[in-house]
């Protein structure tokens, strides 16, 4: 790659619109810049455009290469004319839960784990689909074109001359894309949804998408777990654990894990490899709304956070806010337990809140870890992971060495590394060095954890049976 090659790399994530810049040769971030989006379950794609926009997206003269990422499954449905029939309903849009609990009974948790790779759930877009079509029978007549946002967002930018193209890592997640086959099932989306849309092409991980109208090379893309396992350099014995609005607890493995339970989901990832992955619905926002209910800052938040006793004085967030996908409960609501006067402190509310969405994480964690994958180490990303009173309690609720990567978008990161990869035209993705701010290890003197962690698998088991 000649000294001085710039590419870029998008993250089209739930809340904003990141781009990063970058030094194809080195992997150093040159400029970051976003732009948010609207909070909302069902977002029209023109936002993401505007975002995209807003962050500097017209202003990628000196970029080479670029790819772009995005949060995995919303359904963006198309009509004859390109304009979407209906909102994109995003992956944390649970209305269609009764359509993904009809899907699974149908064709049989082990079959779609087994020829899928995933057990549908709301998030979904097969079960985004079928309930378009029960829900809104006409509109789905007017579909003729089904994508995701990365998808979506990459034919923007090519200015639509071409037919629209996805990747595996991303057609991985909706349900009607075989990991065991590499290829579409048809036969779902006509079962499903009772009409036969077009689909885009699934190119390869380091293929070219096309070319922008001025020229810059657009890569493959790939859904926003598989990017952040490119921008991390993911390796063998790790696994990373990703706070942004979900909560997302993933690795990368040689071989497909087939899990009928529907927990772990056998994506693939943005290299060839696989991507089993659990997803909670719960993330950040756990910590944000507690802040808010709190009157505070995320500052204030942390240093409350950490000033308390190590146990939130006996407080026990069980955080599914938002319904929550692991476990399988989408309709739920948060419950807060264990409430007396002398507990009841802003700071036993916000420790409370960071042990909630810790012990939700380690609950996922441990699903791997039953699954005989290592996670000696957990490599924390996205924006709730900035928190600090989070980053100190990680190491001894999961019990393993946390590693705090300097803080940078990850997902975009590994869009651009994509790029560099496509533009290269070598075997692999260059290898750029991971930038290590700390790392804590378990205190080994934690007790406060295994009794934190107790509490709050009795207190699920109590409220859901689970
Ligand atoms: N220091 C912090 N403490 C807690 N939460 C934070 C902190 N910094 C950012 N966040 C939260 O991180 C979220 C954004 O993270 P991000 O990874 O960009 O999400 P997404 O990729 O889903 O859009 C927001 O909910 C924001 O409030
Ligand atoms: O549904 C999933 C993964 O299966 C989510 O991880 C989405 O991909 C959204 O990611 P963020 O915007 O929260 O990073």
């Amino acid at each position: 790659m000649a000294s001085g090659t710039i590419v870029a790399g998008i993250d089209s994530s739930t809340q904003s619109c990141k781009i990063v810049r970058v030094d194809a040769e080195t992997g150093q971030i040159l400029s970051t810049s976003s732009a948010p989006h609207p909070d909302s379950t069902a977002v029209h794609p023109d936002r993401w455009w505007e975002a995209f926009q807003a962050a500097g997206g017209a202003e990628l003269g000196d970029v080479e290469a670029l790819s772009v990422s995005a949060q995995q499954h919303g359904m963006v449905a198309l009509g004859a004319d390109d304009a979407p029939v209906f909102d994109a309903l995003l992956w944390n849009d649970v209305r269609s839960a009764p359509q993904a609990q009809r899907l699974r009974d149908e064709l049989g948790a082990e079959v779609w784990a087994e020829e899928i790779g995933i057990v549908p759930v709301p998030s979904f877009t097969i079960t985004k689909l079928a309930w378009l079509a029960e829900n809104h029978p006409d509109l789905a007549d007017r579909v003729r074109k089904v994508m995701l946002p990365h998808d979506w967002l990459t034919w923007q930018v090519l200015g639509r001359r071409n037919y629209p193209t996805t990747d595996r890592s991303d057609a991985s997640g909706t349900g009607y894309y075989s990991v065991t086959d590499e290829a579409y099932r048809h036969d779902l989306v006509e079962w499903a949804f009772g009409r036969s849309p077009e689909l885009p092409t699934v190119i390869g991980p380091a293929a070219s998408a096309g070319t922008t109208p001025g020229g810059t090379l657009v890569g493959a893309g790939c859904g926003d777990n598989a990017g952040a396992a490119l921008g991390l350099s993911l390796r063998p014995g790790e696994v990373a654990v990703s706070i942004g609005t979900s909560g997302t607890v993933f690795t990368s493995t040689d071989t497909k894990i087939a899990d009928p339970s529907g927990a772990i989901a056998g994506f693939a990832d943005a290299t060839g490899k696989q991507l089993p992955l659990l997803a909670t619905i719960n993330g950040a926002r756990v910590l944000g709304s507690t802040a808010e209910l709190l009157g505070v800052d995320l500052q204030k938040f942390d240093a409350l956070a950490a000033a308390g006793p190590a146990d939130a004085g006996g407080l026990t967030l069980v955080p599914y806010l938002d319904g929550e996908r692991t476990p399988n409960l989408p309709l739920a609501t948060g419950s807060l337990i264990g409430l007396t006067r002398a507990a009841m402190t802003p700071e036993n509310m916000a420790r409370a809140s960071v042990l909630g969405l810790l012990c939700l994480l380690a609950d996922a964690l441990d699903k791997l870890r039953a699954r005989d994958i290592a996670a000696d180490r957990i490599v924390l990303v996205g924006g709730g992971s900035r928190s600090r009173s989070l980053q100190a309690a990680a190491a001894d609720i999961f019990q393993a060495e946390v590693v705090i990567p300097r803080p940078g978008e990850y997902v975009a990161l590994g869009a651009a590394r994509q790029a560099a990869w496509a533009l290269s035209g070598a075997g692999a993705p260059p290898a750029w060095e991971r930038r290590v701010e700390r790392t804590i290890s378990p205190s080994g003197a934690a007790d406060w954890a295994a009794a934190v962690r107790g509490r709050f698998s009795e207190a699920r088991q109590r409220l859901y049976g689970l």
